[in-house]
């Protein structure tokens, strides 16, 4: 048998089809869905007449428009659009039959977080979900893909995907991280190397020391970018972190299944002969602690270094640095440890889970919130906001100064109330920084959460090694 890597066997097991022309049927063993990519879906469906196919392995969750202020049940709360987004799902999901958490439910949370806690997400599955950062549940070493709404649709009906097999790319994070280096500075970094069309065409597998040794959250951390990277999905192997990760969540198999899942599961590597189709090989010491500075998650450089000027750049980029630049009110030569926040946002997919609290709350220990500035912590799912509670965290973070919030991806993007006005700028540990992402004419900067926990106590972008 030839060698296949890690994506080889996984979409091997799924493909239902191929015809001649390369294109292929999927078969989909969890479709998890939102309020937002969902209502024509399903309205679809409904104007055909037809079920959904497996509603067993189909999932809703509401978290793009909620708002996360404690006041969020009363409807008054929500935009006119958000409200009607919102109620479409809770109806959908009961008409429907589907899996659902509803925003009353404390397992409510971002659908990429939602999903592995629950263990809807497992090794060696296909996973879709009418989202680009569905690559988040690579990390697992599932086959992730962000579909659209049309997809959603023909998955809901069919259980199936359409999809053209992508090439094999091997992005490998050698030796060991330095202090105050996260799995949000490797995947930044990572595309600040690649580009964000890097990884067009290609399913990226993340190896290397430096990848083993992260726990299975930062695993999800580096994944969940892979989208911002241009690629189409990102993979982690499964090792024994992640069967201890799955072992006992609700939806994991149990018994005799779980050690049939694990014969399974322990085959999910790539082999040694492999093809790559491109390598990429970043030395974990040489990664720094890093921050956005642009509107491009490529615009990363070190927390050491200034703002650059467009004049550094070449071909297009250019132009595109210089309207960056203006856009994000900033001044080439600047130490990027000299720019001023007004907003911290720690939460999202990227980083909305319990050890990106934890790492938040080791910076904030008995510090405050510098005077002036709105810093807020969104926890990714009601049950991560349960546990940093029990933990003592949100104690520090309310004493700190921080708003302590309900579940939702509340400031990664303008959906809800929680937003940035124009000119704010945000130390935001979220995935993207583009123009108006967090609210119009607002700027992002893209770090860890204890690069945002740093800079809400410094109002400034800081070098988390310096209070570390
Ligand atoms: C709203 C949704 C379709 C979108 C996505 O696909 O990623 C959002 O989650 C985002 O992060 O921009
Ligand atoms: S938290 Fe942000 S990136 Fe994640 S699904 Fe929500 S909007 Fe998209």
């Amino acid at each position: 048998m030839s060698p296949k890597t890690l994506y080889d066997k996984i979409w091997d097991a799924h493909l239902a089809h191929e015809a001649e022309d390369g294109t292929c049927l999927l078969y989909i063993d969890r479709h998890l869905v939102h309020e937002v990519t969902s209502p024509q879906a399903f309205e679809g469906l409904r104007m055909a007449g037809r079920d959904v196919r497996a509603p067993d392995k189909t999932i809703a969750v509401p978290d793009h428009n909620v708002p996360t202020t404690l006041d969020r049940a009363n409807a008054a709360t929500m935009t006119e659009d958000s409200r009607i987004q919102v109620e479409a799902l809770d109806k959908n999901a009961k008409e429907f039959g589907i899996h659902y958490y509803p925003v009353s439910d404390v397992r409510q949370g971002i659908v990429h977080i939602v999903g592995p806690e629950q263990g809807w997400t497992l090794p060696g599955m296909t996973v879709v979900c009418g989202d680009s950062h569905t690559a988040t549940h690579g990390a697992f070493g599932a086959l992730a893909h962000g579909i659209g709404t049309s997809e959603v649709e023909h998955v809901l009906a069919t259980q199936t995907l359409i999809q053209r097999k992508g090439k094999n790319m091997k992005v490998e994070i050698t030796g060991k991280l330095r202090p105050g280096v996260t799995a949000k500075d490797i995947t930044l970094s990572v595309i600040g190397e690649t580009g964000t069309a890097g990884g067009t065409g290609y399913v990226i597998e993340y190896c290397g020391e430096a990848i083993r040794d992260l726990s299975m959250e930062g695993r999800m951390t580096v994944c969940n970018m892979a989208i911002e990277g241009g690629a189409r999905a990102g993979l982690i192997a499964p090792d024994e972190k992640t069967f201890e990760y799955c072992m006992g969540r609700p939806h994991a198999p149990k018994g005799a299944q779980w050690e049939a899942a694990m014969a399974w599961w322990k085959t999910l590597y790539s082999d040694d002969d492999a093809h790559w189709d491109k390598v990429v090989t970043l030395k974990g010491e040489d990664i720094a602690p890093v921050v956005t500075w642009g509107t491009s998650p490529e615009d990363v450089l070190p927390i050491t270094a200034n703002v650059p000027a467009a004049s550094d750049f070449t071909g297009g980029k250019v132009d595109a640095a210089q309207r960056s630049l203006d856009y994000m009110g900033l001044t080439p030569g600047t130490p990027l440890s000299e720019v001023e926040i007004d907003t911290v946002f720690i939460g999202s997919c990227t980083n909305g889970r319990i050890e990106d609290l934890r790492a938040a709350a080791a910076i904030l220990k008995g510090k405050k919130v510098k005077e002036g500035l709105r810093a807020m912590i969104v926890p990714g799912s009601g049950l991560v906001r349960a546990q940093a509670e029990e933990e003592g965290l949100a104690d520090i973070f309310k004493e700190a100064g921080f708003e302590w919030r309900l579940a939702g991806c509340s400031m990664c993007l303008a959906m809800n109330p929680d937003q940035l006005s124009p000119g704010e700028r945000c130390a935001a540990t979220s995935n993207r920084n583009f123009e108006g992402r967090q609210g119009r004419g607002g700027r992002t900067h893209l770090m860890s959460p204890a690069m945002a926990a740093a800079a809400a106590v410094t109002g400034k972008l800081t070098d988390v090694r310096e209070m570390m």
